[in-house]
């Protein structure tokens, strides 16, 4: 876990070894404390360097200890006895340095650091705070405010292109006659602003509207508050106490399980060239998802107007994308053209054409017959059939669904779709892709809406619902963003765009023509329909885009959304057309019955075999449709409240609501609730026995 040995005679060098990051296990701090303590007590030895092995210093505190009973030396007083010993220590700093590596730098006498390495506190994202004295040395170290680079702000004492635990060894011996005290961090007094108050209140007030709820942020500003105003020995007590508060909450487990779901649904794992077929939003953004990634792509138009203004916005977003990320534009990659015979030696296409299936099959038709047999033939489609394309092709074996999400270049969702007869190496390589082009990649099964979409559905419709019992769009919203979402589901679905949700609602026989005359009012198909969604539409109001949805806006385009007293209007003429009393309705009854109903979903989805497990579902809602992450995604918060409490509380809305099947609880919640409520990463065991299509 650490390897010791004596260099140029009178430096230890103690190189940590634990793959993948040289985190501090138990074992690794173990392993520190004993290599120290020779060192310290070797007359030969008169400096150390500590350093990582394969590239890497260390990267914090081994995050899968953190869900079993803590073991092994505890870090702060591992870390302090480093700083207070008598020999200098120099840290050689290559890859990274982040929490609990960072405090180890920290604590070292100096830091060399290679041009490339990356320090700093990430904690944050795990729910916690660097409690090994992080907060209360970097604070001492840069003084508040700081904001520049780690050299000029003094984090470390030399940046070299060299091997930096060369570079260290050699610092190491020139600094064997210089004074070490003035290098101990924790005797340092924080340097501060006048302002400090004020500074602290106003980073708080940005801080709760960034990032509403969620707690580690918060405590941060506290411990660096304790750094300004407090002797060491006090602010590392504060910082401890802090810690502890988080250590313990459900926002840091919720977080380290996002952590670790986020790195298991990505497993998964060659394409040199593809192509694009439409030219349209999505088109555009996968091809230069593409290009990024360097692969060659030739984007194809069915006509040559349509082709030019492709290509014009391509080459404008690439543009963009390449000043932005500071590289030179990789226009070489691209060919434009109109006919898919230049496909025939591509790697791999991707259909992104309109949504039309009959429109799709001709296209899969048409390549099939042009591309080499090994081509693997891709669909954007976001709902339809994929086996019923792969069905039209000569290699229903290399048919799969790339489910991007709009805006294709910035969402970094990807559902692959896998059809029944989709083989492994097919959906292997359309995962593996998706990696490579930055995307969190999730397999799922071939159903109508995949899963993002089709738990979004019961979610909406319960939002509708509560909207006819006397709801208002902007006290939803509010009820969802104050639970942790950036925008309450009107908001997000003014955003997204009415239009589509009302163009799949027509397709489907739910209003328009196909309408059964004999529906009695506000049913369709045999359960609960909410016309309100139909009619905003057909008021020519499509969300932001139109200037008008569910809110209005300064104009088309706009962002900024205030309550519209048309919508009012329709909302209460509709519940007097209908006989509908309006009642008042919690903010709690308008989270548990948009958020069960979408967990709900998520259980039948598991239980269908079309996600392979809970994480993959909330990953997908993490990434694909802005989840507060401190709440884990919609399975982990179910698992959060308590299997129990959300079956019953679906069980007493369902009976309220008879006529919404999507509040009828899934088998599969009461399987597991009957099992003894097993925690979410177990859930799997109880789905195995049921038909996975994955
Ligand atoms: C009651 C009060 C109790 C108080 C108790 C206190 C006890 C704790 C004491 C001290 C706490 C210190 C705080 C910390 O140090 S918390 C950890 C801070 N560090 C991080 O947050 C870093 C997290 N990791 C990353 O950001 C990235 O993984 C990175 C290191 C940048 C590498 O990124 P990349 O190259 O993209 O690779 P992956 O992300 O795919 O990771 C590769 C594999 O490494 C595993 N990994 C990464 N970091 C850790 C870690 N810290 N611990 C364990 N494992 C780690 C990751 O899971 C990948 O594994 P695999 O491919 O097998 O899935």
């Amino acid at each position: 876990m650490a390897r010791y040995e004596l260099v140029k005679r009178s430096v230890a060098l103690i190189t940590l070894t634990n793959p993948p990051v040289n985190a501090s296990s138990s074992a690794v701090r173990h392993a520190i404390a004993k290599s120290m303590k020779c060192a310290l007590s070797d007359p030969e030895v008169t400096a150390v360097v500590i350093c990582g092995e394969n590239g890497s210093f260390c990267g914090g505190a081994d995050i899968r200890e953190f869900a079993g009973p803590l073991k092994g030396p505890p870090l702060v007083p591992l870390l302090d006895a480093i700083e207070a010993g008598e020999k200098p220590v120099v840290a050689a700093i290559e890859g990274v340095a982040l929490g609990g590596g960072f405090e180890l730098a920290l604590v070292c006498h100096y830091r060399i650091a290679h041009s490339k390495a990356r320090l700093g506190f990430p904690e944050v994202t795990l729910g916690i705070l660097p409690a090994a004295g992080g907060t209360q040395r970097l604070l001492r170290l840069i003084g508040i405010p700081a904001a520049a680079i780690s050299l000029k702000l003094g984090i470390v004492d030399q940046v070299t292109e060299q091997n930096a635990c060369e570079v260290a060894v050699e610092f190491a011996l020139r600094a064997v006659a210089k004074p070490l005290l003035s290098r101990r961090v924790s005797m340092l007094t924080t340097r501060c602003p006048p302002d400090l108050d004020a500074l602290l209140d106003a980073v708080t007030m940005q801080v709760k509207k960034k990032a509403p709820g969620v707690m580690a942020p918060l405590a941060c500003i506290q411990a660096v508050r304790a750094a300004a105003t407090m002797p060491y020995y006090k602010g590392i007590k504060r910082e401890g106490e802090l810690m502890a508060t988080l250590f313990n909450s459900g926002q840091a487990w919720a977080l380290q399980y996002c952590f670790f779901a986020q790195r298991t649904a990505g497993k998964w794992t060659l394409i040199r060239s593809a192509a694009v077929i439409g030219l349209g939003t999505m088109g555009r953004g996968i091809a230069v998802c593409l290009a990024r990634v360097g692969i060659s792509v030739i984007a194809v138009e069915s006509e040559k107007k349509l082709l030019e203004t492709g290509r014009q916005m391509v080459i404008g977003m690439l543009e963009r994308d390449a000043k932005r990320r500071g590289v030179s534009a990789s226009l070489n990659l691209f060919k434009f053209t109109l006919s898919l015979h230049d496909l025939k030696d591509v790697d791999l296409v991707i259909e992104v054409v309109f949504e039309d299936m009959a429109l799709k099959k001709r296209v899969f038709q048409e390549l099939s017959k042009v591309c080499r047999p090994a081509t693997l033939l891709c669909t954007n489609t976001s709902g339809l059939d994929v086996d019923a394309l792969a069905g039209v092709t000569d290699r229903p074996h290399l048919v799969v669904g790339m489910h991007f999400f709009s805006p294709a270049h910035v969402m970094k969702l990807l559902e692959v779709v896998c059809g029944p007869r989709s083989s492994s190496e097919t959906i292997a390589t359309a995962m593996s892709l998706g990696k490579r082009m930055g995307k969190v990649s999730v397999a799922v099964g071939n159903c109508p809406g995949f899963v993002r979409n089709r738990m979004l559905k019961p979610y909406i419709d319960q939002a509708t619902f509560l909207l006819e019992e006397g709801a208002t769009p902007e006290q939803i919203d509010k009820a969802l963003e104050d639970f942790g979402f950036a925008m309450g589901v009107f908001r997000m679905s003014d955003l997204a765009g009415l239009d589509v949700g009302w163009r799949v609602r027509k397709e489907s026989g739910l209003n328009g023509s196909d309408v059964d005359p004999e529906s009695p009012p506000r049913r369709r198909q045999g359960r609960r329909y909410c016309l309100i969604p139909d009619m905003v539409c057909e008021q020519g109001r499509f969300g932001q885009k139109t200037g008008g949805g569910w809110y209005m806006y300064d104009k088309r385009g706009g962002t900024n959304a205030k309550p519209d007293p048309l919508i009012q209007n329709l909302l209460e003429t509709y519940r007097s057309k209908y006989g509908i009393q309006p009642r008042n309705i919690s903010n709690q009854e308008i989270v548990e019955r948009c958020l069960f109903a979408l967990a709900n979903e998520g259980f039948g989805i598991l239980e269908d075999g079309m996600a392979a497990r809970p994480e993959d579902i909330d990953v997908i809602y993490l990434f694909g449709y802005g989840f507060p992450r401190h709440r884990g995604g919609p399975m982990f918060y179910a698992s959060m409240v308590g299997l129990e409490r959300v079956l019953k509380r679906l069980e007493h809305y369902h009976q309220a609501h008879p006529d919404v099947p999507h509040l009828k609880p899934s088998p599969l919640l009461k399987t597991l609730v009957a099992c003894g409520i097993p925690p979410v990463q177990k859930w799997r065991e109880h789905i195995k026995t049921m038909h996975s299509h994955l």
